[in-house]
């Protein structure tokens, strides 16, 4: 829920230095996420801005940094598995969207450590919000719960997906070319601003990923490599030229023209995770890509924002609806409310509906008791809204800082 006193993200505000970004990290297992995730804290840390951290892989075991919310701290990952029968992903799965019915009060959360504390004018408001997934990508980006975090956090903060990719892994033209279709896939499903991190640049140099997503040839040129040395394995060809796979290489030549669009809305960095190079020119992206994001995202989240808020009113409201009518028992021409009853205190059998024996002072005293009750209901919605916040940051999550 977006509290009414945090800041509407608004395209004028982008040129504030201190607004918010939300940076979530999204990449294959052993891409180095975590080790990343490590990095950029540190680098954060270093510059005394330290960032908000949250870590949504319910299934690690050791993260090598202290996160301010932890999946693991409101959902046993392992008890999961056990309860619902379930192997490895079908928990992770689990935990996430048990995780996403909490997603109003972690966006809450976020948005009262993002803006100046009036109480406590000393405590710097945070300006980056960093974000762990599991390493099973689809589980996070494909699924409802995955969706609804990335929304709920996009419609609080310019928010911004960092790719991570394993360079040495991904130095073949079809190794590359897969892993390029995935991250097109993300950018199309999350619609959010990407950047591609190609991480462990001190094993292999990332240069050859920039020549193929700048320069069409240079990519058909290490295609017909590949297809020379066999790269693709395969039966087709035969012709004696170490002609591989007909097929693949046709198959990546297609696909290379399509993504040349693709490659023009991503931002990619070399960074090493290990040694910590790198990691400035990827918040020179992020600022870049946070700035496209107010430009070119946020009008869409915006508008998906203000319906949201306006169906939780409409529902809200029901509810309301729904339990004064719940409390009114009808009867004759007119409703009896349980003011009748509390007045009286004669239990139901007392209740009497005709109007016949109301003078007129009795009718006022009605809709006073109608009206304080539903006044003492709303006030109650509220107060107990608020006590849940509480008590949620107060029981669920690590709140460090
Ligand atoms: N050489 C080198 N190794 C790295 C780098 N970044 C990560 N690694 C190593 O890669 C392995 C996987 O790193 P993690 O950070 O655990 O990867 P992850 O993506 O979080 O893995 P999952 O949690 O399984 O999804 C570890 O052995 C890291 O030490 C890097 O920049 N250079």
């Amino acid at each position: 829920m977006a509290s009414p006193s945090a800041p509407a993200p608004s395209s004028d505000a982008g040129n504030k230095p201190s607004q918010p970004v939300a940076i979530v990290c999204v990449g294959m297992a052993g891409s180095g996420k975590t080790t990343f995730m490590q990095q950029i804290n540190a680098h954060l840390h270093g510059k005394k801005e330290p960032p908000y951290v949250i870590n949504l892989d319910p299934a690690v075991t050791h993260a090598p940094f202290e996160s301010n919310i932890d999946i693991r701290d409101s959902v046993n990952y392992k008890e999961v598995m056990k309860q619902y029968n379930l192997g490895p992903n079908g928990g992770i799965l689990t935990s996430l969207n048990l995780f996403a019915t909490k997603v109003d009060q972690v966006v809450d959360l976020l948005e009262k450590r993002t803006t100046p504390d009036p109480a406590n004018p000393a405590r710097k408001p945070i300006t980056n919000i960093i974000v762990d997934t599991p390493g099973q990508i689809e589980v996070f980006v494909w699924s409802a719960s995955g969706t609804i975090l990335l929304e709920s956090l996009a419609s609080s903060f310019p928010t911004v997906i960092a790719y991570i990719i394993d360079t040495p892994r991904t130095s073949s033209t079809s190794t590359f070319m897969s892993n390029m279709l995935y991250a097109c896939s993300i950018l199309y499903k999350t619609k959010l601003p990407m950047i591609l991190v190609f991480n462990k640049t001190d094993v292999k140099d990332a240069s050859f990923a920039k020549e193929w997503m700048t320069d069409y040839d240079a990519f058909q040129a290490a295609l017909n490599e590949d297809e020379m040395n066999n790269a693709f394995g395969g039966q087709e060809g035969g012709d004696g030229m170490g002609s591989g796979s007909g097929y693949m290489g046709s198959l990546l030549n297609s696909m290379s023209l399509m993504l040349e669009e693709f490659y023009t809305h991503l931002s990619m960095v070399a960074v090493s995770s290990l040694y910590g190079t790198g990691i400035d020119e990827f918040f020179e992206a992020v600022k870049e890509k946070a700035e496209e994001f107010k430009r070119d995202y946020q009008p869409e989240l915006e508008k998906r924002r203000d319906e949201r808020e306006e169906n939780k009113k409409k529902a809200r409201e029901r509810e309301l609806d729904k339990m004064m009518k719940g409390m009114s028992m009808g009867g004759g021409s007119k409703d009896v409310t349980v003011g009748d009853i509390m007045e009286d205190d004669q239990g139901l059998d007392a209740i009497s509906t005709d109007e016949s024996n109301d003078d007129d002072d009795d009718d006022d005293d009605d809709e006073e008791a109608g009206d304080g009750l539903q006044n003492r209901y709303e006030a109650a919605m509220q107060e107990d809204s608020v006590a849940t916040d509480a008590s949620f940051a107060k029981y669920l999550f690590t709140q460090q800082g």
